[in-house]
């Protein structure tokens, strides 16, 4: 079926709306990062950089780690934007922008997210890096998509509804992060589920004049538990990253550099070098 020139939307040059890449300009290994300065950061470990594109706040950078075809993008902040770059990652590998029609052979993209995040639990310091096991949108993305969950991602949201089913207009979603992307890239961090809020302030629990509706938001989150699964940090992207890449059948892992303790009141002093570590540890590992 041919999609309407209103819903895929191709640039005179043939590049695609948002991202202004071209099919062909995105490796099968993506790493986004919010921040667009945070591609230069990445790619000044590139062996080779092959392209360098971008248009508002969606800055890419192909190239080569070793032989590894890498690109590089920045997404910017929150899952609005991550809608808007998951969908047209995916048309750029799988639809055929001449005929309109999506291929008969579908790619899997690798996509990794090396972001900051605050930490809600005690025992994870300022500095560590953390590998997101399930992202738990409390934004309202998926309200427009559909999304199956699995028997283990089922269990663990009848437990997170239970615990946060009185904050009333919140329907939250879950998704599992790529289990081999989480035992290779993600092996030997912490792990832990990852809050995904639709705002910095107060959706995170901080208050800084604008008084916060939810009393307490932080000892909510820190004290949920189900089989060993806990919360443990807060960010903009990850649970939107985890729920559009499964629809649309790629594979994605979270790295988070914890800059933040919500539970300690701290905030690192060095955070470009607890970005930096992060960042090395995946290039290391893809
Ligand atoms: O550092 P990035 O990747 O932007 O990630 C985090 O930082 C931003 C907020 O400061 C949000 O995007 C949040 O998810
Ligand atoms: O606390 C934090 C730190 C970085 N990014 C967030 O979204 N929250």
């Amino acid at each position: 079926m041919k999609i309407a020139e209103s819903d895929l939307i191709i640039n005179p040059d043939g590049s695609i709306y948002h991202l202004n890449l071209l099919p062909g300009d995105v490796a099968d290994h993506v790493i986004t990062v919010g921040d667009p300065d945070r591609v230069g950061e990445v790619s000044k470990y590139f062996d080779k950089i092959e392209l360098k594109k971008g248009k508002r706040e969606f800055i890419t950078h192909t190239g080569y780690v070793g032989k590894k075809r890498v690109t590089v993008l920045s997404t910017g902040i929150g899952t609005d934007n991550i809608d808007i770059v998951f969908n047209e990652l995916d048309a750029l590998v799988n639809i055929d922008f001449e005929s309109r029609e999506v291929k008969k052979h579908l790619t899997s993209l690798n996509i990794i997210r090396v972001g900051t995040s605050g930490t809600v639990q005690p025992d994870i310091p300022v500095g560590t890096i953390l590998a997101s096991s399930y992202g738990l949108g409390m934004d309202a993305l998926m309200n427009y998509y559909y999304h199956e969950l699995t028997g283990d991602e089922r269990s663990l949201m009848d437990d997170l509804k239970a615990h946060f089913g009185h904050l009333k207009n919140i329907n939250p979603y879950l998704t599992a992060a790529n289990d081999v992307l989480l035992n290779t890239i993600g092996k030997d961090m912490h792990h832990g589920i990852t809050i995904t809020a639709p705002g910095f302030y107060a959706p995170q629990g901080r208050m800084v004049r604008a008084k916060n509706s939810i009393p307490d938001f932080i000892s909510l989150i820190n004290s949920f538990n189900s089989n060993q699964h806990r919360i443990t940090n807060l960010e903009m992207e990850t649970a939107g990253i985890y729920a559009l890449a499964k629809v649309l059948g790629h594979k994605a892992l979270s790295v988070n550099a914890i800059l933040a303790s919500r539970v300690k009141f701290e905030f690192s002093s060095n955070p470009d070098k607890v970005v930096e570590d992060a960042i090395k540890m995946v290039l290391e590992r893809i």
